[in-house]
């Protein structure tokens, strides 16, 4: 299915058909050959492997599918700017290595979510819907491990953490998805309560079993599904679970830079009016 805003809603002109964050993601092929698609709406998305594994390609074409749909918001986190950097005009926001920026991004994020269900409360519903008053947002976090474990002192750290906890818990049904990628799937940065929160999970090629557990849930690797079997030269290629299923082996498709510049840009050229309106109307209010 695909949508276009109405003109006279955005008081832009459709320059071409763009896609909805209602439509789901072409995440890459299974090992029988078949296309694997993610409806993204109402689901959080957590992604878990070894450096190299493959995890901010796989992000970058999450965030491009999204950059290429008319009702959805982008919040870009990224410790190491260049992973997702080439979304930044796409981005209403985007916060680099700067750790109280992130946290001061994730406070505002939760008065938007606040504010959202209050409006949900006046009008007698409990969720978002297709075309509804207000654009989902993704946000997409490149290293949780940066923000949570490695710069700033353990106050400010733990405050990230609850923080996005609480966006993780809460904002699904309110239109806010969030997408977090770590090359340090520990227990103490993925804890087995936020892992929960994650409806969608994929493993790209783990260090051992423990680790591929901690992203697929324990268990998993003694039943076979250890994303440590992944061939160490297959990068994008893991197990993909959704909650209550069993793990599928996935080869993630793949965008070269040069792709990733054609899409980042059109995308940032069709949103270029649109930027300045939605998303960064409510989070200034909300600031
Ligand atoms: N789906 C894929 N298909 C083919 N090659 C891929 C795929 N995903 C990643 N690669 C290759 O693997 C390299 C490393 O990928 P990527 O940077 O996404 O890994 P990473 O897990 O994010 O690493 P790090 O944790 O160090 O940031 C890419 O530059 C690309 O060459």
């Amino acid at each position: 299915m695909t949508t276009t805003r109405p003109a006279a809603d955005t008081g832009t002109v459709p320059v071409g058909t763009l896609m909805s964050i209602f439509d789901p993601l072409f995440l890459g092929i299974d090992e029988f050959g078949q296309p694997v698609y993610l409806p993204l709406i109402y689901r959080n998305m957590l992604i878990g492997g070894e450096p190299g594994a493959g995890k901010s390609s796989l992000l970058n074409t999450i965030v491009g599918h999204a950059a290429l749909c008319d009702d959805v918001r982008l919040c870009l986190l990224d410790g190491k700017l260049v992973e997702l950097g080439l979304y930044e005009g796409s981005a209403d926001v985007f916060v680099g290595p700067d750790l109280d920026l992130a946290i001061l991004t994730l406070e505002r994020l939760q008065t938007v979510m606040d504010n959202r269900y209050a409006f949900l409360r006046s009008v007698n519903r409990q969720k978002f819907l297709p075309r509804d008053a207000f654009d989902a947002i993704l946000v997409a976090i490149d290293e949780i491990a940066y923000f949570s474990a490695t710069v700033g002192d353990k106050k400010d750290q733990e405050r990230f953490m609850a923080l996005l906890r609480d966006l993780t818990a809460r904002g699904r049904a309110v239109g806010i998805i969030v997408v977090a990628a770590t090359q340090r799937p520990s227990s103490d940065i993925i804890l087995p309560s936020l892992r929960a929160l994650f409806a969608w999970r994929f493993a790209g090629r783990c260090t051992d079993d423990v680790s591929s557990d901690i992203v697929l849930g324990h268990g998993w690797a003694k039943r076979g599904y250890s994303a440590n079997t992944v061939d160490p030269n297959n990068q994008g290629c893991g197990y993909l679970i959704a909650e209550g299923g069993i793990p599928a082996l996935v080869k993630a498709c793949f965008m070269t830079n040069a792709d990733i510049i054609r899409v980042a840009n059109y995308a940032a050229w069709v949103r270029r009016s649109s930027t300045e309106t939605r998303l960064t109307t409510e989070l200034r209010a909300a600031a």
